[in-house]
């Protein structure tokens, strides 16, 4: 499945919900305007049970599911890539057992130049943030506004963006070079469908 060159990403929040909740949720997103999931799931009771029913869902709206954290959970699900983080593991690595069409994107937090080597490096998009405080990641490091305007002078990838992002803060990330916004709360921590479709003007405007 092909990576969006823009859009609404969203990341799961499953914690305390069950997987038919999870997976409703999700499937409310996508009718809302998702282009891309991740399944992020940092205490998994079934991980693989819950990633095989929302790869089933994402694929019926032609949506990539991309899994944080685990090449071999996504190998197991056939998921259609990975997320990876400082301490996930190499792109190399992953990419040998995922194959030529996986996705994989990379976290570079507030980091231009990592951001430089890692899309020679073969990553499929990069991930800047968090951006603004995040309910879902309160330690997570502040990245600059800038860092988004210097990547995209150098870098041809996709640009990812995340942390407390929202319909009134998005634009902002976007003007700057943001391709993608990727988002938790401002999804699922409301009714997810007209949540994701209140992002939609974002993207919207930016094709005027
Ligand atoms: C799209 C996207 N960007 C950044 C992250 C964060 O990855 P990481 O730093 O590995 O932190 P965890 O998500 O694993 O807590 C992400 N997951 N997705
Ligand atoms: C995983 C992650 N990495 C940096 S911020 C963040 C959480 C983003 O969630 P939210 O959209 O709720 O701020
Ligand atoms: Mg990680």
């Amino acid at each position: 499945m092909k990576l969006p060159r823009r859009g609404l990403y969203a990341i799961t929040q499953p914690e305390n919900r069950t997987v038919t909740q999870v997976v409703k949720d999700v499937e409310a997103a996508l009718r809302g305007g998702a282009t891309m999931i991740q399944y992020r799931d940092k205490n998994p009771l079934d991980a693989q049970y819950l990633a095989s029913h929302l790869v089933e869902i994402c694929h019926v709206y032609d949506a990539p599911l991309l899994i944080n954290d685990s090449v071999e959970l996504a190998l197991a699900v056939g998921a259609d890539g990975v997320h990876l983080g400082r301490d996930d593991g190499e792109i190399a690595e992953a990419r040998r057992l995922l194959g030529a069409d996986a996705i994989i994107g990379v976290s570079c937090y507030n980091d231009v130049e990592k951001a430089q080597a890692m899309a020679a490096a073969g990553a499929d998009y990069v991930a800047f943030g968090r951006f603004f405080p995040s309910g879902s990641k309160p330690l997570a490091a502040p990245a600059e506004i800038v860092s988004l305007q210097l990547a995209k002078q150098s870098i041809t990838i996709p640009i990812v963006a995340i942390g407390g992002i929202l319909p009134e803060n998005g634009g902002t990330l976007l003007a700057a070079g943001a391709d993608l916004l990727a988002v938790i709360g401002g999804i699922f921590d409301h009714e997810p469908e007209a949540a994701a479709r209140a992002y939609q003007v974002l993207f919207n405007h930016q094709a005027e």
